[in-house]
């Protein structure tokens, strides 16, 4: 765990966690911070804390101490979201300091009391409430319903103009050295931006209409800095993170980069041959292409591939009547994402009967995906000329359609 500081009295301590599975699901191919942030004015707060693993809590009490900060005298813990890779170490904290106060949102009160029981140590707070540290650090709160969970909120702390934004403004992604935005090299913002689109779509995606709400909410602040649960910190151009997070909530909404992904499954190499051809029309135009074999992938890399790119060709045979299962699997988890308004196109083998396509509608009515389809492409085993013709005609129609799609 790290301890930088960030401001007068406001330190951020970031640990980097790899060999976990986010929410039991996303797998980390690049790690995440848990980041922490202490507010010393003549009272100590502690904002948004770590996961309660072992040994995890005993980790920040001696970072804590490298500050000096002395657990024991903390007075305020502000959860921002009480999902417990912010706030389970609470349980630990207890045994070492029972003179608190949990200040959250009415919501997080609820969640608080049923998953750690200190129903008596909460303070709720609302919309604008504020609370005075002493020394000239105030805070006041501000709830972002649903930005993840219904009981999160802002902290903002007027005197360094920090908005401590908890979920929203993350990113997934380790840090070593570089901790603030300003301290990137040209490969790390990408990066930064890259684990950012995995994690909004991994994470937040499903709520990109609170998250829209979110952003307008934080355009209210005069801000100097934005300091995330995860992720960098924001202090020489908050409004970067502003607008990505803008943008994504634009790929949410169908729009894309000027790429296509190709979500593909094939038991015998019959598809593969249309997505090879596929693959080299693509080079022809010029067109950057993600290639998504399943079930070779994992959910976390096929969802933030297909989020971000402004086209999508599924190519998947027949299987049992019905799609090839890993595929339909992948398409299945993007409805579940919200992933809607996508452009795309459809082709794929079959042997006698076909099915795919019938149950690819299925899945996109069922989800309301609302893809807007070119005219798909199914062959009888291996494609001939003419298929291929009909793939190419099929792709280069799905190019016309990104057209407007691209943000
Ligand atoms: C386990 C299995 C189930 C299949 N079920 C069907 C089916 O229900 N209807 C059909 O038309 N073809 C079916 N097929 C045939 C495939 O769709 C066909 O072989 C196709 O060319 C496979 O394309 P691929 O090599 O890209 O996987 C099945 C093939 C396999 C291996």
């Amino acid at each position: 765990m790290k301890q930088i500081k960030i401001a007068d009295g406001i330190h951020m301590l970031s640990m980097n966690v790899e060999d976990m599975l986010f929410e039991g699901i996303w797998e980390l191919a690049n790690g995440v911070t848990l980041n922490s942030y202490i507010v010393k004015g003549e009272k100590t707060a502690i904002i948004d804390g770590v996961i309660g693993w072992d040994g995890v809590p005993e980790t920040l009490y001696k970072s804590l101490g490298e500050i000096d900060v002395n657990p024991e005298e903390i007075d305020y813990l502000i959860v921002n979201h009480m999902e417990p890779d912010h706030s389970g170490w609470i349980e630990n904290f207890k045994k070492i300091n029972d003179n608190f106060t949990i200040i959250c949102t009415d919501k997080a009160a609820k969640l608080i009391n049923s998953f750690y029981g200190d129903g008596e140590k909460i303070k709720v707070v609302k919309e604008g409430d504020t609370l005075d540290l002493g020394k000239g650090k105030k805070l006041s709160f501000h709830p972002v319903p649903n930005v993840h969970w219904p009981d999160t909120m802002y902290t903002y702390e007027s005197d360094t103009k920090t908005l401590f934004s908890c979920d929203m403004y993350g990113a997934f992604g380790r840090m070593e050295e570089h901790y603030f935005d300003d301290e990137m090299t040209t490969e790390e913002v990408d990066f930064f931006e890259n684990e950012g689109i995995r994690y909004f779509s991994n994470v937040m995606g499903t709520f990109a209409p609170m998250v829209k709400r979110a952003i307008k909410k934080s355009k209210e602040f005069d801000i100097n800095i934005i300091a995330p649960g995860h992720g960098p910190v924001y202090r020489q151009n908050p409004e970067k993170i502003i607008d990505d997070y803008t943008r994504f909530c634009k790929y949410s909404a169908g729009y894309g980069k000027k790429e296509i992904t190709i979500l593909w499954g094939s038991m015998y190499g019959m598809t593969a041959k249309a997505v090879e051809f596929v693959e080299k029309v693509l080079e022809r135009e010029g067109i950057k292409v993600n290639k998504l074999e399943m079930p070779l992938e994992s959910e976390s890399e096929m969802i933030a591939t297909v989020f971000k790119s402004a086209g999508l060709i599924i190519a998947a045979p027949t299987y049992e009547y019905k799609m090839f299962p890993p595929v339909a699997a992948a398409i299945e988890e993007l409805g579940r994402k919200k992933v809607i308004n996508k452009a795309a196109f459809r082709f794929g083998s079959y042997g006698w009967s076909g099915g795919a396509e019938r149950e690819l509608k299925d899945i996109i009515e069922k989800s309301k995906m609302k893809w807007d389809f070119v005219e798909t492409v199914e062959f009888e085993g291996s494609p001939n000329e003419e298929d291929l013709n009909k793939v190419e005609s099929g792709v280069l129609k799905l190019l016309e359609k990104i057209e407007e799609k691209i943000v």
